[in-house]
């Protein structure tokens, strides 16, 4: 469908981190985590970071979520400074972060029901109906989350993040707690919806093969203190499906950003950056 084209973004950046640093005190010590770290998420890019354990990833999408802020640099979202929790700013965490007292359809409602969101009353039902079909719930509208499995509940948030139309999705380790079939066809439905909606996504993943299957480009970080130490474009075309997997680049991909990322693990062992 794409003729190849990995990259159908509009261009523009919709999130940037500029020279950003950040360390965390406690116990009498300094940890040092981000060094300066610099790349942008342009509109309806799909960009994944990876990056050894403990590298910051989660310390970068806590800045782009407004709940952190950086020791020095600047983060930016559609040009301006972040600061502070924004409903422009989707996020979807690794626990199932739904409520367990609402329905599937008005868990993927909440967003659309806060004063922040502009979207006319009118158009919620179609929005919600929109999602339950893209995140393949229909027939659990009415379930509550103890009803499903988590695979299942995991789509609920990831519905709910998109639904109110928010500028930029973070993800962090969506999947992260599925089993590797679950997680893989996760990754399929969540491909599909961006593939329908083309939002502005920044996911952290430990997993290279998630990575490279969902992104337009992925940035891999280096050991802390970190830094962006290698950007790919993955450069293959979509839809991806589950033989994308299976092909040359694919796996050529794979290979080679794995070995990057045993790279920066064993030097984070020890106790260096590159
Ligand atoms: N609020 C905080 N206070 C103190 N230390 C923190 C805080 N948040 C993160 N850290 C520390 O900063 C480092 C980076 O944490 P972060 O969770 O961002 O890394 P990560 O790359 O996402 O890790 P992982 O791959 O294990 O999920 C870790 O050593 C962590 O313990």
């Amino acid at each position: 469908m794409s003729g190849g084209a990995a990259r159908e973004h509009e261009g523009g950046e919709a999130l940037a981190f500029r020279g950003v640093r950040k360390s965390f005190s406690g116990r009498g010590e300094t940890l040092r985590v981000l060094d300066g770290v610099d790349f942008a998420v342009e509109q309806g890019e799909f960009v994944s970071v990876v990056g050894p354990s403990g590298c910051g990833k989660s310390t970068l999408l806590n800045m782009a979520g407004g709940f952190e802020s950086p020791d020095a640099g600047r983060v930016l979202a559609g040009g301006a400074e972040v600061g502070g929790p924004s409903p422009a700013r989707g996020v979807v965490f690794q626990q199932y972060a739904i409520f367990p007292w609402l329905t599937v359809a008005d868990n993927i409602a909440f967003g659309l029901r806060l004063g922040a969101c502009t979207i006319p009353r009118s158009e919620h039902a179609a929005i919600v109906a929109r999602y339950v079909d893209l995140m393949g719930l229909t027939g659990f509208e009415r379930a509550y989350p103890k009803e499903l499995s988590g695979g299942m509940r995991q789509r609920v948030a990831i519905a709910r993040a998109y639904a109110p139309d928010p500028d930029v999705l973070l993800m962090d380790e969506p999947f992260a707690a599925l089993d590797a079939q679950t997680r893989e066809f996760m990754q399929e439905l969540l491909h599909g919806t961006q593939l329908a909606e083309r939002k502005t996504v920044l996911l952290i993943t430990h997993s290279v093969e998630e990575a490279i299957f969902l992104s337009h480009r992925v940035v891999v970080m280096s050991a802390r203190p970190a830094k962006v130490c290698e950007v790919v474009d993955v450069g293959i075309g979509m839809p991806r499906t589950a033989e994308t997997r299976l092909t040359p680049e694919f796996i050529e991909l794979r290979r080679h950003l794995e070995g990057v990322l045993r790279s920066q693990s064993s030097n984070l062992e020890k106790g260096t950056a590159a």
